[in-house]
């Protein structure tokens, strides 16, 4: 593969920067790669195993002559991390972000952006439930979707580049319109996480009358929902505070039906719950059979059950 940029600035040395990085460094993406991190220890660790050519203490110092920035940290602070770096962002530059919520990315880093910069919101849908510059691997983003936000008046040729940067390092790429892509993820991504913090919340409480029977005797779903609920507290407030509104509204239709099977446990009402289970289970048949999830284990399988 071509170098696409001579130079990226990862601002931000965490889970989906080292990531990044090493998904640049395996298909040869990028010139350079230099990375700023807050602790003189991250960009130590960043250093060592290679993922940057150079380390940063400020953000402003590594976004010089930078073709391409990009935000790898908690939506929360985007704000912040814009407001210093736009007056040192080089003409013509490529500005984005991997940030999981997209509206209130476009608020916080829009508004610092110079004439000339191409802004470009991103969302890689990849990602564990670790953390910092020793969680990357190069393979992260192998076959799955990356969604970018552009504007009605994105360049083209940025566009383009920063896509064919996102299939460069193994990712499907879309586009889509950040509200659109809020309300999606919020019934994808980030509700479904509440409910395991909060599932894992109860267990925890019954624990105290259990003792450890709870995880002991863990089957595989609970086991998931844990592995869920260890993912980064901070990472996972921000997103709740800056995608209030779809959440609610998510979060909402979901009481709304846990109530109606609450309901139907209670007054022994069988044929509810069948019928629920029964459409539930075809939807996830019919998600197999568009093949929609070739890594389910089940994938070509659910026309014989
Ligand atoms: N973890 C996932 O599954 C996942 C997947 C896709 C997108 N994202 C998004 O990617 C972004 C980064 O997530 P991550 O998983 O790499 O997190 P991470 O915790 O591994 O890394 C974030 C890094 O940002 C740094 N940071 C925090 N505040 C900072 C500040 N003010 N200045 C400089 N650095 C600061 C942290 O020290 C940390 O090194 C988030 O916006 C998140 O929503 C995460
Ligand atoms: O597999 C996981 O650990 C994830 O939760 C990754 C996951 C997701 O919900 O799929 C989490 C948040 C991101 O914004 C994108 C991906």
């Amino acid at each position: 593969m071509p170098v696409l940029y001579d130079k990226v600035a990862l601002i931000g040395l965490g889970l989906i920067a080292s990531s990044m990085a090493l998904a640049m460094r395996r298909a040869g993406l990028a010139g350079s790669i230099v990375g700023h991190a807050r602790s003189a220890d991250t960009r130590a660790v960043a250093l060592e195993l290679g993922l940057i050519d150079a380390a940063c203490a400020t953000a402003a110092e590594c976004v010089a002559d930078a073709d391409l920035v990009v935000f790898c940290v908690p939506v929360g602070v985007m704000d912040a991390l814009a407001a210093e770096v736009g007056p040192h962002l080089a003409p013509g530059a490529c500005v984005t972000d991997v940030g999981s919520v997209k509206q209130a990315v476009i608020a916080a880093i829009g508004p610092h952006m110079p004439a000339g910069v191409h802004f470009i919101p991103g969302h890689p849908l990849a990602g564990t439930e670790h953390s910092g510059p020793r969680a990357g691997f190069a393979e992260l983003f192998d076959k799955r979707w990356c969604i970018l936000t552009p504007m009605e008046d994105t360049d083209p040729a940025a566009l383009t580049r920063l896509q064919d940067l996102w299939k460069g390092m193994g990712a499907y790429v879309d586009q889509m319109d950040p509200a659109h892509h809020d309300l999606v993820l919020a019934v994808t991504s980030h509700t479904p996480h509440l409910i395991a913090y909060t599932m894992v919340g109860v267990a925890d409480d019954l624990r105290r009358v259990t003792d450890s029977e709870v995880i002991k005797y863990s089957a595989a779903g609970f086991r998931d929902f844990t592995r869920i609920a260890a993912s980064d507290p901070t990472m996972w407030r921000d997103v709740f505070l800056t995608n209030k509104d779809a959440t609610l509204e998510i979060l909402g239709r979901f009481t709304e039906e846990l109530f109606a099977l609450q309901r139907a446990i209670r007054r022994g009402d069988g044929d509810h719950l069948h019928e629920y289970f029964t459409r539930t289970r075809a939807i996830r048949r019919s998600i197999i059979e568009a093949g929609q999830d070739t890594d389910a284990p089940d994938f070509g399988r659910a026309k014989v059950k």
